[in-house]
């Protein structure tokens, strides 16, 4: 078989690689038009919005996420480049500049025709997959209006277990570990910690087929969470069995079940249960953006300092050119896919199989209506 990695691999049929991400405020004036966008019609509680519109004010009304994703596409730019991949990248935000439709409209104009999507979430999940699918449903009805000409749009597959995405997460994870004191470093809890969702989210993320009740985000996370510490534990040589999944960042309503425990409460239960300390590790994100900056590095070591409990941050993916190395791989491998090529190597490691390419009909289903959404089956 063609080794997908090899200079020079087809990107045919796509004409362009699409970042695709959340966007975030740039300035104080676009935080609360911001968090209208990303809440529009969710039944966020006020005082909910009013709490988070303060942790951007604490950060100047910037969030990082922008200038993130922006070194992600230099990266991404310069592992093509070297590769002999030639294919441009665009990006657009689901609710911040640059939007969505204006990244489609301007690659209409620039005559591509056929795009691979990459999401800056790795896992299922109505937020970070079908969301995403139906934002690419409405800036395709726009153009559409407009006269542009048809474009079509292919996401690619959830790289939650691909190694471009574990490989650097154990490094970073080793390099929190090693800022903490000697003495607590062999015995510090890795504390996984992704996004908390509602429960109803959770059981219905991922195809039904291949999970059945309980979803695909939490086995997903519990996959790399896995993967992680036995990579820190190869590494080390030191045995870390001691690791937990947690959830941060909730929102919603008090009386709609989420995904427990919160971060805070877990670091609370380990100092008394004695913990010597722990390492938070994001594995739910893709860059140190604002749920990074404020949910872990202020209000969970604002927590931790006052149990004195040792705790560091492992560092997110960001613009690792393991992760653009993997981008590349995803591209060229689903660009074989839709060529009608055999491909017979697909990374993944651990013990789940690769994701599916095209969503399955109800897969990730939106709580609240029936959108139509792109990219998929339904
Ligand atoms: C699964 C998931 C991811 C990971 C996958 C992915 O990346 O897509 C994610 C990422 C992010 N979430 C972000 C920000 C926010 N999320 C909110 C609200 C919500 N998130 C949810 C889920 C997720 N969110 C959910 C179920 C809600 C409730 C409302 C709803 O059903 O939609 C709110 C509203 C206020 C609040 O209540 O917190 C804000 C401001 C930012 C930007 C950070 C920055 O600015 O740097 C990022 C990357
Ligand atoms: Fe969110």
């Amino acid at each position: 078989m063609p080794d997908l990695r090899a200079p020079g691999g087809s990107a045919a049929p796509y004409d362009a690689l699409l970042l695709l991400s959340f966007g975030g405020p740039e300035g104080p004036e676009d935080v609360v038009p911001f968090l209208e966008n990303v809440t529009r019609g969710r039944g966020i509680p006020r005082e909910r919005l009013v709490e988070v519109g303060q942790h951007y004010f604490l950060f100047g009304g910037v969030s990082p996420i922008n200038e993130q994703n922006r070194e992600l596409l230099a990266v991404l730019r310069k592992d093509f480049a070297e590769h002999g991949l030639d294919l441009p990248v665009y990006w657009g935000n689901r609710n911040w500049a640059p939007h969505l439709v204006d990244a489609m409209r301007e690659m209409a104009g620039d005559g591509v025709r056929r795009v691979a999507v990459l999401t800056t979430s790795a896992y299922a999940s109505y937020s970070g997959c079908r969301q995403y699918r139906e934002n690419l449903a409405d800036a395709l009805a726009v153009l559409e209006a407009e006269g542009a000409p048809r474009m079509r749009v292919d996401k690619l597959r959830h790289y939650y277990n691909h190694p471009g995405f574990v490989e650097p997460m154990v490094d970073n994870t080793l390099a929190a570990l090693a800022e903490l004191p000697e003495p607590v470093r062999n015995h510090a809890h890795l504390v996984f910690t992704t996004h908390s969702i509602p429960t109803t989210a959770a059981d219905g993320s991922g195809p039904v087929e291949g999970h059945g009740k309980g979803g695909a985000y939490v086995p997903q996370h519990l996959e790399v969470a896995a993967r992680i510490a036995a990579g820190v534990t190869e590494a080390t040589g030191v045995e870390h069995r001691r690791w937990e999944l947690v959830y941060q960042s909730r929102s919603g309503a008090p009386h709609i079940p989420w995904l427990e425990p919160d971060i805070c409460d877990h670091l609370e239960a380990l100092h008394r249960a004695g913990a010597a300390g722990a390492v938070m590790v994001p594995i739910g994100f893709v860059s140190d953006h604002m749920e990074v900056k404020y949910d872990l590095d202020t209000e969970a070591m604002a927590r931790a300092a006052e149990l004195g409990l040792p705790v560091t941050r492992a560092g997110t993916v960001g613009a690792d050119p393991r992760f653009a190395a993997a981008v590349r791989d995803l591209v060229l491998e689903r660009a074989a896919v839709e060529r009608g090529e055999e491909v017979e190597r697909r990374c993944a490691v651990g013990s789940m199989l690769p994701s599916h390419d095209v969503c399955p009909r109800g897969c990730c289903p939106n709580p609240r209506a029936n959108r139509p959404a792109a990219a998929g089956t339904d």
